[in-house]
């Protein structure tokens, strides 16, 4: 292969979609090097990039470069082709353990300084920071977001429907929001007229000012300003608890602290604080000497108070004990080993976990295990409400049956960090009342300002123009090309919306939308006409902004598909390249305890599939190259006939999985090429190939069925030893030689 070859970069992240990729990408290589494609692999897992961040404490062998760095710049290429697997976006629990597990693989990186107190360990601590929460995705999203469910996945679904929980009309489960106090109360916002210098500033009650930020807005570009109330935050936690203990309803919370890296980890501090408020209260002198984070949950006092005397420890835990008595029943995440929705704030990410629970009747899970009604507590009003909605349809409607109903495709405006996405350097928790203003530079002229008082968080947002066109370009376009209509989810009750509404109704005017139906509307009406027309088989184009294409991609996904890991998400850049991220779901924790104690792995490959076949028609487009373009549609068949015959995983350890799904996937590509008479050359390699794997197919599934069973050691979590974990994860002798001897010939 040539330097010059054509590249597709297949990103190697972490949990399961690594471990997937360890038995995939071998197979995929195998057709990919038939056109002189080079897949070529880019680590941007969070152990990577920790590595990344301290090369003078590596040896040279242990030094890795900064490949989500080098990716970034390569969003801006025209050229770029990104396959974009789901990674763990950490929160401090989760970079904690990875930071123990390198270490104790002989990597001498730093602690995590809690509180940081010198100048050395603030420097560490903002490396850290860097990796925190959702650190990728925001470097490379450089495009608006267009997911759906191609029609193979939605005819799949309907031949083949997920289970899903009745729904009753007395369910008691309900979403539980602020009704004040919370950003969507206070947000206000304005469109630049002008490029514009600002400054973020915070005024103390005796005057003194504090610049907190200073920004460099362009022309048209909507800014925002915004900020939630902790006192009436605690005040709305405390009455969900009180409310929750008298009804007997279940209690739960539903944050994103992993995406909204800055404002959602001090809401859940509060939570916890407010839930365990006794044992806060008692302890505060020693939580404070010990440490303690409540915004990295109860698991935080539990792993500080380790190094206290016995009888100590003790004491707070029955303290703990104690909380439980006055206060309702909390949603389990692990009822068998007693973890708490409070436990850690990365645990339960409303966008998943929202849909898992009305997909199962509108309940999760209580201390017994037992499924219960609950109530979800989303505090930010703002998205929550949506969730009410679709709860109220569900009490009148029933279920959504996967059967029959039609799908939501999202196009999302997501470019150049747009809106709460890029909210995180520009977010404060305030340490003093006072007032946060936003001023402009040149003339200290007065944009916008809010009576804060400490502990309150504020925040401001950002929307570049051209994120706005695009979008309303990519919307536009979509609509055309499935024939859907579309509406537009923007609130008229909200500033940032306003400014939003204003700009797409003139952009809009640049398009020939004859014969198109396309809408703007509120969130409520915009939910409910969409779930109307669902329940009627009828297709509607969510056009939203990043928080709700965020929520959106999971709700109607798992509802229609089960799982958001079969969307097709495509992210056309800005910059003319596209990234193909593998579905809309994440990196499904509780796959590797599955595979690492019974050696099945139930992930589904089926993004990583679909994001392919895409990245190979672009790529065959771009630099003319047929053979992409015929392989590419190759895939598309293969696929195609996977779903049709029910290769796709099983959950149950025995049956078949992720690897022998990867085994049927291979073997529909090489008869497809082996049948396909476009392309004699491409015929000519694959047909021994298509045979060798049809012929040895029971061999093959044995020796994959044979391995399961049993714990496996892939050597690590977050770093996972590559020899081990590719022999746990290409268990077939016979496929594999297959495969090498392909490459030989
Ligand atoms: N694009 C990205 O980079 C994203 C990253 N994340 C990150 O992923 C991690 C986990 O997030 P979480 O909120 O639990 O959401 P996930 O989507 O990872 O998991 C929720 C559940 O969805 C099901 N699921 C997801 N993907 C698949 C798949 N390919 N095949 C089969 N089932 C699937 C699984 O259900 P079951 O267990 O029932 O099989 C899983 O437990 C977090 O670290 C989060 O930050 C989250 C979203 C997007
Ligand atoms: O970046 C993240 O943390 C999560 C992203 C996500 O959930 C999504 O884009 O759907
Ligand atoms: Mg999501």
């Amino acid at each position: 292969m040539t330097e010059k070859s054509p590249k597709i970069i297949y990103t190697l992240t972490d949990e399961a979609p690594a471990l997937a990729t360890f038995s995939l990408l071998p197979i995929i290589r195998t057709f990919t090097a038939a056109a002189e494609i080079s897949v070529e692999t880019s680590d941007i897992s969070v152990a990577a990039r920790i590595l990344a961040s301290f090369p003078e404490r590596l040896t040279e062998s242990q030094r890795v470069t900064d490949t989500l760095a080098e990716l970034g710049e390569l969003t801006l290429d025209p050229s770029a082709n990104i396959i974009k697997l789901p990674n763990i976006s950490a929160s401090i629990p989760q970079l904690k353990a990875a930071i123990a597990e390198l270490q104790s693989q002989g990597y001498d990186i730093p602690n995590f300084p809690d509180e940081p107190a010198t100048a050395e360990q603030r420097e560490i601590r903002d490396r850290y920071s860097k990796i925190l929460g959702s650190a990728v995705n925001p470097v490379l999203r450089q495009g608006n977001s267009d997911r759906r469910a191609p029609p193979a996945v939605k005819a799949f679904a309907r031949k083949f429907p997920h289970s899903m929980g009745k729904w009753s009309p007395a369910s008691r489960s309900h979403a539980a929001y602020m009704k004040g106090g919370d950003f969507y109360s206070s947000e206000k916002s304005t469109t630049m007229q002008d490029d514009t210098d600002v400054r973020i500033e915070f005024v103390a009650k005796d005057g003194t000012v504090t610049v907190k930020k200073e920004l460099h807005l362009l022309k048209g570009e909507v800014l925002d300003g915004m900020f939630m109330s902790a006192k009436a935050l605690r005040d709305f936690f405390e009455d969900t608890l009180n409310d929750c203990k008298e009804t007997g309803v279940m209690w739960s919370l539903h944050v994103k602290a992993t995406m909204m890296k800055v404002s959602h980890p001090i809401v859940f501090g509060h939570a916890v604080t407010v839930f365990y408020k006794d044992v806060f209260e008692k302890h505060a002198e020693l939580f404070k000497d010990l440490g303690v984070n409540p915004n990295n949950g109860l698991s935080s006092v539990y792993d500080k108070i380790k190094t206290l005397p016995h009888s100590k420890q003790e004491e707070i835990e029955e303290d703990i004990h104690a909380c439980y008595a006055g206060r309702p029943e909390m949603a389990m995440v692990d009822s068998v080993k007693g973890i708490t929705n409070l436990h850690i704030p990365s645990d339960v990410i409303v966008d998943a976990s929202m849909p898992a629970m009305i997909r199962n009747s509108g309940q999760m899970w209580g201390q017994d295990g037992k499924p219960k009604d609950t109530k979800a507590v989303m505090p930010e009003s703002t998205y929550a409400r949506i969730y009410q909605e679709m709860i109220n349809f569900c009490k009148t409607n029933g279920a959504f049956d996967p059967t029959t109903m039609g799908t939501v495709p999202n196009v999302g405006l997501m470019a150049m960090k747009a809106e709460e996405y890029g909210s995180h350097d520009k977010t404060f928790e305030m340490t003093a009342d006072g007032t946060m203003r936003i001023v402009n530079a040149a003339d200290g002229s007065l944009i916008m300002e809010h009576q804060v008082e400490k502990g309150d968080i504020w925040r401001a947002c950002q929307t570049k123009d051209a994120a706005i066109r695009d979008w309303v370009k990519l919307a536009v376009t979509r609509s055309r090309q499935s024939d859907t209509p579309a509406i537009f989810w923007l609130d008229k009750e909200r500033a940032h919306d306003r400014e939003l509404r204003a700009k797409v109704e003139e952009y809009l005017k640049e398009y020939d939308t004859d014969g198109l139906d396309i809408r703007i509307m509120s969130y409520i009406p915009a939910i409910r006409r969409t779930m109307e027309r669902l329940i009627r088989g009828m297709d509607t184009i969510s056009v939203t902004g990043n928080v709700l294409r965020d929520y959106l991609t999971d709700l109607f996904p798992i509802m229609e598909l089960g799982t958001s890991a079969k969307m097709l998400s495509i992210v056309p850049m800005l910059a003319g390249g596209g990234m193909y991220e593998t579905g809309a779901g994440g990196s499904a924790p509780k796959h590797v305890q599955q595979l690492v104690q019974e050696n099945h792995l139930r992930w589904d490959s089926l993004g990583e599939f679909l994001a392919l076949a895409v990245s190979l028609e672009e790529l065959g487009i771009k630099e003319n190259l047929p053979k992409a373009q015929l392989l590419g549609k190759a895939l598309d068949a293969a696929t195609e006939k996977l779903l049709e015959n029910n290769k796709s995983p099983s959950r149950k350890t025995g049956e078949l999985d992720n690897r022998g799904s990867h085994f049927f996937l291979g073997m529909y590509w090489a008869q497809e090429l082996a049948a396909q008479d476009e392309d004699a050359e491409l015929k000519a390699r694959f047909e021994p190939l298509a045979k060798a794997l049809t012929d040895n197919q029971d061999t093959i599934l044995k020796e994959m069925s044979d391995a399961q069973g049993h714990p496996v050691d892939i050597g690590g979590y977050y770093h996972p030893d590559a020899a081990k974990t590719s022999a746990v994860m290409c268990p077939s002798a016979t496929l594999n030689s297959i495969l090498a001897n392909f490459k030989a010939a």
